[in-house]
């Protein structure tokens, strides 16, 4: 029996939803997501760096992988999305890709790879195309992308927009504050929607707006939405991965819902070795070769 692209793999033999009756294994394509906005049906997505955890959440079903700026910060050790350079994009691309089967690989443009010209980041979608392998592309701003992001599709490369706040902007912002707050605010990010949406982009991330304003992007766009931080009301969710896990040190946003606690997982695991190792409790007789 066939299983829609957008189910786990493991409930290939559950009743197939009808809207993907006829789809295998195969990869989610941005055409898929058109017809899951078309059909009002939500999913997920969550933020990768490396093989391993793509693929495991790729074997779990996430149908769509970000491999986010947020390895900034997440994965690399910076306070934020600035510094990130796109070789760091594309190493960090080319690993989730290989990691990957059945997801659709969307990749970060990081700061400064596109604000430039068009024509940069044309340059910069091609090498995480080309090098990376990722399927499409996303990078930050509204009406001022429209331009970019018009190019870019042109050009065939799939263009995932992120608007309300944009964390690239966090020097400008003073920090991470709500975006469309106020009629003035909220008419701007309806304005940002519209120009991504006619630009050519496939979908677009909603950041950090009130739950209302998202709901409200969201009944007006013939793309999909995914929100984070935008409350229930967009058709796609996404999380950083372990912010949703509990690897992040620290504080993590309010948005977030934490699944797991792998952070004490392992550090539990950590200090019990050591422990062993300190008490030559490890390695015992079935670790050692005779
Ligand atoms: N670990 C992590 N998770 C993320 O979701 C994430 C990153 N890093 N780095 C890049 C951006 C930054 N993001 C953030 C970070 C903090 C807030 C935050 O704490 N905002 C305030 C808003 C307060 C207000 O304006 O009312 C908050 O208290 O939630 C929001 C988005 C989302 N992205
Ligand atoms: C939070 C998502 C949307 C993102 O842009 C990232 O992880 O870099
Ligand atoms: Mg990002």
């Amino acid at each position: 029996m066939n299983a829609s692209p957008l189910q786990p793999a493991q409930t290939q033999d559950a009743p197939v939803n009808t809207l993907y009756g006829g789809v295998t294994s195969r990869r989610v394509t941005v055409r898929d997501l058109a017809k899951a906005k078309r059909n009002g049906e939500r999913w997920a997505m969550l933020t990768a760096y490396d093989a391993l955890t793509a693929g495991v959440f790729d074997e779990a079903g996430i149908p769509v992988l970000l491999v986010g700026d947020s390895a900034g910060n997440c994965h690399l050790g910076y306070e934020t999305t600035v510094p990130v350079t796109m070789d760091q994009m594309v190493m960090l691309s080319a690993a989730v890709v290989r990691g990957t089967q059945r997801a659709l690989v969307v990749a970060d443009l990081p700061f400064g790879s596109y604000q430039e010209s068009p024509a940069q980041a044309m340059h910069n979608a091609a090498r995480l195309m080309k090098e990376a392998g990722v399927h499409a592309v996303k990078l930050e701003g509204g009406e001022r992308s429209a331009r970019t992001i018009e190019l870019l599709v042109e050009a065939g490369i799939p263009v995932m927009a992120h608007i309300g706040l944009t964390p690239q902007s966090v020097h400008a912002y003073g920090g991470y504050p709500v975006q469309g707050r106020g009629d003035e605010a909220a008419h701007q990010l309806l304005r940002d929607a519209k120009a991504v949406q006619q630009a050519g982009a496939f979908a677009v991330v909603l950041e950090a707006v009130p739950a209302e304003l998202a709901a409200e992007v969201t009944a007006h766009s013939a793309i999909p939405t995914v929100g984070i931080g935008g409350g229930p009301g967009t058709d796609a969710q996404v999380l950083v991965w372990t912010d949703f896990a509990g690897m992040t040190a620290g504080r993590v946003p309010k948005f977030v819902k934490q699944y797991a606690d792998l952070r004490a997982t392992l550090a539990q695991a950590a200090s019990e070795f050591a422990a062993d190792v300190r008490e030559g409790a490890f390695p015992g007789p079935e670790h050692s070769f005779q």
